[in-house]
């Protein structure tokens, strides 16, 4: 059963941008999205329809498993970035990956454009369900990898409390490496 538990599905956030809005990276060092991360995935999303996001990622050769192919935790962790960006840009709250599944149907190769839809399922008190599916090369390509989630909502606190101090450090001397600021997710 999915969601495992009792859920509401709450209108998204008022502050969400309209359905086609390009959102920014999160996190200039982001693995999933920064771009600063010049191996990284570079993960871009849209907001989608209702309560969906779409992201896009490119699997390059630094993305390889097999030759020519996609590493599967590579491709968990595209999803785990496309699942925990619909969470938190529907919700406006900061939430953390607690179990992630996926599904991989079809090899991805390199070069591949894999198109991730993801929708926010629903939210039982701190914890969000949401689940994707990953198409090649197109939104209604063949689909290659399913993914579904359970992110915890977390104060702010979570990540100054756990957050290497240079790091944070960094962040405090230039905001802009923030994509989505923190005063706007706690005000
Ligand atoms: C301005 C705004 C713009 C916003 C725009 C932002 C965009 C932003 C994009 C971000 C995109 C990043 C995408 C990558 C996101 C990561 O990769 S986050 C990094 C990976 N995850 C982590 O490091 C989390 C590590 N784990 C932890 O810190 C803690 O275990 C947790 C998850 C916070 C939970 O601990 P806790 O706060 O003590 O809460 P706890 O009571 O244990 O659990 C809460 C509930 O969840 C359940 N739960 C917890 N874990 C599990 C589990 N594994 N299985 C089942 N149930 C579980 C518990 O049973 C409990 O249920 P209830 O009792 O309430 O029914």
């Amino acid at each position: 059963m999915w969601p495992p538990v009792a859920v509401e599905l709450p209108e998204r956030h008022e502050d969400t941008p309209a359905p086609g809005t390009d959102l920014p990276p999160h996190y200039a060092y982001c693995f999933g999205c920064g771009d600063r991360q010049e191996d990284g995935l570079h993960l871009r999303a849209s907001v989608g329809e209702g309560q969906r996001i779409r992201s896009r990622f490119t699997v390059t050769e630094a993305h390889q498993g097999a030759p020519g192919l996609a590493h599967g935790g590579l491709l968990a962790c595209a999803f785990d970035e496309a699942l925990g960006t619909t969470v938190g840009n529907l919700l406006r709250r900061p939430a953390v990956t607690g179990r992630l599944e996926t599904d991989f149907l079809r090899p991805v190769p390199v070069g591949t454009t894999l198109v991730i839809d993801a929708r926010l399922d629903g939210v039982a008190g701190r914890k969000v369900y949401v689940s994707a599916e990953g198409r090649i090369d197109a939104e209604d390509g063949p689909v290659a990898v399913r993914a579904r989630a359970l992110f915890v909502l977390v104060e702010l606190k979570h990540f100054i409390d756990n957050g290497r101090a240079e790091d944070l450090r960094a962040v405090a001397a230039d905001p802009s490496l923030l994509g989505s600021r923190p005063v706007e997710l706690n005000p």
